[in-house]
């Protein structure tokens, strides 16, 4: 039996806890300090056992996960290692930074067990264990900051278990994270709150801007409603990396003071243009949903029709596809389709039908 234990059931840990919950040979403790907490843990079927001992919640574990606010990382950890850990264990985190628990948790030379920085880049504005879902994590990217000198070994063994969340595990150093993620997930919370909070100033004096604020602005701004003490903790702890950001970002804004001083429309087509074209190459992988990793990739030539061949031959079969997407087509270049499928089995044998006319890659 492996047993996980969870600190923090909220959005994140109770995802990761629904992960593994009911899975044979796998029990999962949730830890809370809070008894209504422990009793809502249990009501809502997310754990095995819910305590609010960490001492229970640790004995025999397997794998600690610490789903906790990122400024109490590094607190937890050094409680955990006063308690008796199963010899082997690896405690791992899910904090939205990763250089100061990486560096932290590597100072206490801690022995016997291992601590893993761990970093899920899937997460939602919501929080609380109501918000929790075993599909949260899937096909999104979940980065593991290895301190040097963690055995590769047990880094693998991590990377194994968190299969069963569905993601695509990568490494990364633990700094690069802090400032990547920066650039990608907390500037622009920080520029969804800012910006709602302007137009919440103009509001007050007119309520019109509430009632006609549509799409876009709801489409720039749902991060804004994410938890405040998460990202209270999350800003402060990756500062030093935010103020510079910030004052690349004043650069990005001073363009377009510039280039509207100017009426210079051009200039403005010009950064929707780049910025379209290096956003339609983000890789599609929407978190939450049952897309899959098992991908194929088919020549395709430039003929009308082709995709709906392509389309029928797996209908046919009652092979279901999840995605489907060109990832190249121009008039003199043959296309490249990518299809993916929710399993193997089913990308094998679209493979092998496909192959009987096209050139297919997997
Ligand atoms: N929200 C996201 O999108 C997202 C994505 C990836 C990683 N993360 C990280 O995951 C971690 C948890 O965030 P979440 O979104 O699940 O938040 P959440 O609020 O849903 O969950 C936080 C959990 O920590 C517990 N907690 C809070 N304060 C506590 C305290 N003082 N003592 C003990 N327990 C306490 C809460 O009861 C809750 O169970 C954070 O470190 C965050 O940076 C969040
Ligand atoms: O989708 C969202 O709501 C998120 O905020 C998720 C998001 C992100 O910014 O992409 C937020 C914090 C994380 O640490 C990882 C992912």
């Amino acid at each position: 039996m492996t047993k996980i234990a969870i600190f923090g059931v909220g959005l994140i840990g109770g995802s990761i806890a629904l992960c593994y919950k009911g899975k044979p040979g796998f029990t999962v403790a949730g830890h809370s300090p809070n008894p209504r907490s422990v009793e809502k843990l249990l009501h809502r079927d997310v754990v095995d056992i819910a305590t609010t001992s960490m001492e229970e919640a640790v004995e025999g574990a397997d794998y600690i996960f610490l789903c906790v606010p990122v400024g109490m990382l590094e607190d937890y950890v050094k409680q955990l290692v006063k308690l008796p850990l199963k010899p082997g264990c690896i405690i791992t985190d899910v904090g939205s930074t990763k250089a100061s628990i990486t560096e932290s948790a590597a100072a206490l030379n801690i022995e016997g067990v291992h601590f893993i920085g761990g970093h899920p880049m899937a997460g939602s504005e919501r929080h609380g264990v109501e918000a929790a879902s075993s599909h949260l994590f899937e096909n999104a990217f979940y980065v593991l900051t290895p301190a040097a000198g963690t055995p590769q070994a047990v880094v693998d063994r991590l990377a194994a278990l968190l299969k069963s969340t569905k993601a695509q595990i990568v490494q990364v150093d633990a700094r690069e994270h802090d400032d990547i993620v920066g650039a990608i997930s907390h500037l622009p919370h920080i520029i969804a709150v800012a910006l709602v909070n302007q137009v919440r100033g103009y509001n007050a004096s007119n309520p019109l801007y509430q009632n006609l604020a549509a799409g876009g602005f709801r489409d720039i701004t749902r991060i804004a409603s994410s938890e405040p003490m998460i990202w209270r903790d999350i800003l402060v702890n990756n500062r030093e990396v935010l103020l510079r950001l910030i004052k690349d970002w004043n650069v990005e804004i001073s363009r377009f003071i510039d280039l509207l001083e100017h009426s210079d429309g051009e200039g403005i087509a010009e950064q929707f243009r780049i910025a379209g074209e290096f956003r339609s190459q983000l890789p599609e992988r929407r978190k939450g949903m049952i897309t899959s990793l098992y991908d194929i990739y088919v020549d395709i030539p430039d003929h009308p029709g082709i995709i709906g061949q392509i389309t029928t031959v797996l209908g046919n079969a009652r092979i279901n596809l999840s995605n489907i997407q060109i990832i190249e087509s121009r008039e003199d270049v043959p296309g490249v389709l990518r299809l993916s499928f929710r399993n193997q089995e089913d990308a094998d044998r679209a493979g092998g039908l496909l192959k009987q006319e096209y050139a297919v890659h997997v």
